[in-house]
């Protein structure tokens, strides 16, 4: 695999299995579901970085109980769920983990850039420590299953927090395949503002066996 020329995140090759998962999503995803779905992470954010009187209270729970209620009818099995298997767009289309946008990738090395909202944040303007760590995991995930590689789960996660992770300002991450030894790969990652050092991981993916999910 070559390095990408250019940052393009909807260029990031899938292998097979996740091609598939994907595209299946996309062809099944009707026209605007993912306008839904950056509605609702930019909610999140709202919601968090408000203080709103009790009659703006009142009317928006009254707008998201039906927002609910609407999307609610349409409840399928998570084989049919759309949610989370956009492959090709930064976030994947959920809204669990910030937004990575990759910007480049070999088959052992991916860079991309992550935003933080207010709805991440655990206090004073700093990053929750489990959201960095679902990055991380997004991160690692995304480069142990590139490049043809089958399908593997996270087994083991270790989290540095180095210095606060802000909120609100792009950041780099980078993830490395450090070397794999059968199913077990092994990975390394760095999120940085700039040139300061965030936080930095390694975790161990296993590479599922036929019929294993
Ligand atoms: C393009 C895609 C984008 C998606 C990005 C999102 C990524 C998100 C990824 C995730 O978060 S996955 C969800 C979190 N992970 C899990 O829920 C995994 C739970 N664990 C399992 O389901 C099973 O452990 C698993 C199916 C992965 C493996 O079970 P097996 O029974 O096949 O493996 P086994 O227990 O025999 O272990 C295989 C080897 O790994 C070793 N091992 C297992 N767990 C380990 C551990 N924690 N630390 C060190 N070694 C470990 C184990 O000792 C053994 O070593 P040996 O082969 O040398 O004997």
């Amino acid at each position: 695999m070559t390095p990408s020329p250019e940052p393009a995140h909807d260029r990031v090759p899938l292998a097979p299995f996740w091609r598939q998962w994907s595209d299946r999503a996309v062809a099944r995803a009707p026209a605007g579901w993912t306008g839904l779905i950056d509605e609702l992470r930019d909610l999140q954010d709202a919601a968090a970085a408000s203080a709103p009187p009790a009659e703006t209270v009142a009317r928006a729970t009254a707008l998201l109980a039906d927002a609910r209620r609407l999307l609610a009818a349409h409840t399928v099995a998570d084989d049919e769920q759309l949610y989370g298997k956009l492959l090709r767009l930064p976030g994947r289309g959920q809204t669990l983990s910030p937004p990575l946008r990759l910007l480049s990738w070999t088959a052992t090395e991916i860079v991309g850039e992550v935003t933080f909202g207010r709805f991440h944040s655990g206090s004073n303007d700093a990053v929750h420590g489990g959201a960095v760590a679902l990055l991380f995991d997004e991160a690692l995930g995304r480069l142990s299953d590139l490049d043809d590689r089958p399908p593997s789960r996270t087994v083991s996660l270790r989290v540095e927090f180095r210095s606060l992770t802000p909120v609100g300002r792009p950041l780099t991450v980078r993830a490395r395949l450090l070397g794999q030894d059968g199913r077990k790969r092994r990975l390394a990652g760095v999120l940085r503002d700039g040139e300061r050092l965030c936080a930095e991981a390694d975790g161990l993916f296993l590479a599922l066996r036929p019929g294993q999910r």
